[in-house]
């Protein structure tokens, strides 16, 4: 598996908080890694390093040479005074001919889309109109932080069902921060669970038991993503030992592609 990026032992400090501390982990092509923990546990700031927006403290970051990365925001702030169409919001990051407009529309379902206003849109609508503008860059790695707020629950499935296409026809790495655990969790291949640390790692079957998940998210979060247990009869021991850095290196084979199930 192609490592697009790898971040070691990263912190970041901000105003003498600590938002994150000690975070390693590998991504890789082909990879989708979903980032869960509770509100205020530095995911949208590990979001940031990731997409090389902020400068961790300590700790280094490895990235492929000429990585291009698409991202999908939590949402964005479009100046209700300016009218703006989906054909021009599509233009503002990179030059595109019309064909490739629809085209990449077409991908998420949004071609017809493409004459209206940007603020007539639906929740669902405008996170696939951002989500077509992240694929526009045909990524290698697409970063998605919360895409499924303001969207019912049909536009939710329909979205995750898009993103997984994206990975298939750009054969890319995918990182979402999500917390539709029962809608992702049956795609992923490695959760992350982020509480300014990382708390434990692994596929959705370890970390539903793991005993700090529950602690985090309790036994429903945790029944959410067990439905998708594997059916083994051995433990996965890397994630009951915490914030030491015996517990890092045991996280670190599972996160370069190792895996155990
Ligand atoms: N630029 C900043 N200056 C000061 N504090 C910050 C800054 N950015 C983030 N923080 C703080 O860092 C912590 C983590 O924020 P972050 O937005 O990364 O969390 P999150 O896990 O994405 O939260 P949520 O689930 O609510 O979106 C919060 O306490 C936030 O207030």
């Amino acid at each position: 598996m192609k490592q697009l990026m790898a971040l070691n032992n990263i912190s970041i400090e901000i105003n003498k908080q600590k938002i994150l501390y000690d975070v390693s982990l590998s991504i890789n092509l082909n990879q989708i890694i979903t980032i869960l923990g509770p509100n205020g546990a530095g995911k949208s700031t590990l979001v940031k390093v990731i997409l090389g927006l902020i400068s961790p403290t300590t700790g280094t970051i490895k990235r492929a040479s000429d990585l291009t990365i698409g991202y999908v925001p939590q949402s964005i702030n479009l100046n209700p005074t300016l009218p703006i169409t989906v054909e021009r919001f599509m233009h503002l990051n990179k030059q595109l001919s019309y064909d490739d407009i629809i085209k990449t529309l077409s991908l998420v379902k949004a071609e017809y889309l493409i004459d209206r206003s940007m603020h007539q849109l639906s929740g669902g609508e405008l996170q696939r109109v951002l989500l077509a503008q992240a694929l526009a860059k045909r990524p290698k790695l697409l970063i998605l932080d919360e895409p499924t707020q303001g969207v019912d629950v049909n536009g939710q499935v329909l979205l995750y069902d898009l993103i997984m296409d994206a990975k298939t026809e750009f054969n890319c790495g995918v990182v979402m921060v999500s917390h539709d655990l029962h809608l992702v969790m049956a795609k992923t291949d490695e959760v992350i669970c982020l509480n300014h640390h990382i708390c434990c790692s692994g596929t959705p079957a370890s970390v539903s038991n793991d005993p700090e998940f529950i602690s985090l998210f309790g036994q429903h979060g945790a029944s959410q993503i067990a439905l998708y247990k594997h059916h083994h009869n051995h433990n996965h021991d890397f994630c009951q030992h915490q914030h030491n850095h015996q517990h890092q290196k045991k996280i670190l084979p599972e996160l370069s592609g190792h895996n155990n199930d």
